[in-house]
């Protein structure tokens, strides 16, 4: 208990005193009985265990419980491809995203979420079908999507053998997920029903995918118990990160119109991050008009696209600027390669290409908070599987806590379910 945090947060350039476009530090701190609220809730699931994703982060048990599947995918296969869509995929494609740059001998992990005819075929030919391993994850067991990629993916093994090939992941009930893997003999894990497909980072479906990848899942469990820890024992809530970050939405878009919220990472393995927390946001606050509207964006390529909106557009945005400390990384800009351009680049050569995401990564900062942009810093100095479980249970109780705030149910989607009709009908119809 008690770990260092691996993550730091700074909301100074939140307020008025620091960004005209911020609110008063009076208005935060007539936050604090929402956030009292919101604090208490989480307190309670915590310790009663009806959430379990707030007791994920301590357990172990599990992932030992993993293993033989781990074992077994990273010696037989070089690629393993990942079937599902939204929350039961999302969150381990965000996790896996930290083997980008890191020498791996474990299998490459792809994640097929769409169903584009095209790039699915496309996609699914380039892999060796003898070497690859597939998991096929839905909690509910009904999803279409997912359940059509499965049965296109068993078309095509087209062998007698292909039963250890896929392992499918769902909840224990009677779905036809579970009822396809039984028509093929195929593994079939229990996906826990009281874990929420958008909040499942950190369970199976995250963090299964992410340990076959070759990732220290313990180290993300260990990342998000740090931050869980620091929120459940927090003396005042507005000191919390979680709880201040979703006291600060709620605010700025009940008092202030500011009801777009931009998710500007400039460490590119956090692409998927905002693609997961675009969802979590989303899918658990946009409800009964409540809700503010996550936008994903990219340090630095957004500054060639997007800024000139952000800092000139209408004031309708909070920034998350998410940053780590590249300097002195990557290749550096020799003089002696620029010839006669040597000259007018003389403030760039000699530094490497870390030292250039640095400025430009302040630069972004320091803009947005002379343009008087509301704006939050998450500040690490290395992306690694603490920080990456840190940014992600921060992100859950956060979205939990603006829900309590908002008084909304986090954790139900009941207008998608309308679309799944029609779809169903649509098919129906055709036939
Ligand atoms: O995991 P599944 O049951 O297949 O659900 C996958 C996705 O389906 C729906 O569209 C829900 O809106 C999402 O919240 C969910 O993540």
């Amino acid at each position: 208990m008690f770990h260092k945090l691996p993550i730091a947060n700074d909301i100074d350039a939140c307020f008025m005193h620091k960004v005209d476009g911020g609110f008063s530090l009076k208005k935060f701190k007539e936050m604090a009985e929402l956030g009292s609220i919101a604090l208490e809730f989480i307190r309670a699931r915590c310790n009663d265990g009806t959430l379990p994703i707030l007791n994920l982060p301590y357990h172990r048990d599990d992932i030992v419980s993993w293993k033989p599947i781990v074992d077994r995918y990273q010696s037989l296969y070089d690629d393993v491809v990942i079937l599902g869509i939204g929350g039961s995929t999302l969150g381990s494609a965000t996790i896996c995203a930290l083997v980008d740059g890191c020498v791996i001998t474990a299998p490459r992990i792809h994640f097929l979420d769409n169903i584009d005819p095209i790039s699915f075929d496309s996609r699914l030919s380039s892999f060796d079908k003898e070497k690859t391993g597939f998991l096929a994850i839905s909690k509910s067991g009904s999803t279409t999507e997912t359940l059509t990629k499965l049965l296109i993916v068993i078309d095509r093994l087209g062998n007698k053998n292909f039963s250890t090939q896929i392992i499918c992941l769902t909840e224990p009930t009677d779905n036809p997920m579970r009822r396809i893997a039984a028509t093929h003999g195929l593994l079939c894990l229990d996906y826990d029903p009281k874990v929420i497909g958008r909040f499942s980072a950190l369970s199976t479906a995250g963090l299964l995918p992410a340990a076959i990848a070759g990732i220290n899942v313990e180290g993300v469990r260990r990342g998000a118990a740090a931050v869980l820890d620091a929120t459940i024992f927090a003396k005042n809530p507005l000191d919390n990160p979680a709880i201040a970050g979703a006291a600060i939405n709620v605010a700025l878009a009940r008092d202030h119109g500011i009801n777009q919220t931009v998710f500007l990472p400039y460490v590119e393995r956090l692409e998927r991050l905002s693609i997961w927390f675009r969802q979590l946001w989303a899918e658990s606050l946009g409800k009964e008009g409540y809700g503010t509207t996550p936008i994903n964006a990219m340090g630095v390529v957004d500054q060639h696209s997007q800024m000139q909106l952000y800092l000139a557009g209408p004031r309708d945005k909070f920034f998350t600027v998410i940053c780590s400390d590249p300097r002195g990384l990557g290749g550096r800009i020799r003089g002696e390669l620029a010839g006669s351009a040597a000259e007018s680049l003389n403030y760039l050569l000699g530094h490497t290409m870390g030292d250039l995401m640095a400025a430009e990564q302040q630069a972004t900062i320091d803009s947005l908070i002379s343009n008087c942009c509301p704006t939050r810093l998450i500040r690490f100095s290395n992306l690694n599987e603490e920080v990456m479980g840190g940014l992600i249970m921060q992100f859950i109780l956060e979205t939990i806590a603006a829900a309590q705030m908002m008084r909304i149910n986090a954790f139900d989607q009941p207008v998608v379910e309308e679309t799944k009709l029609l779809i169903r009908q649509f098919l129906q119809e055709e036939n």
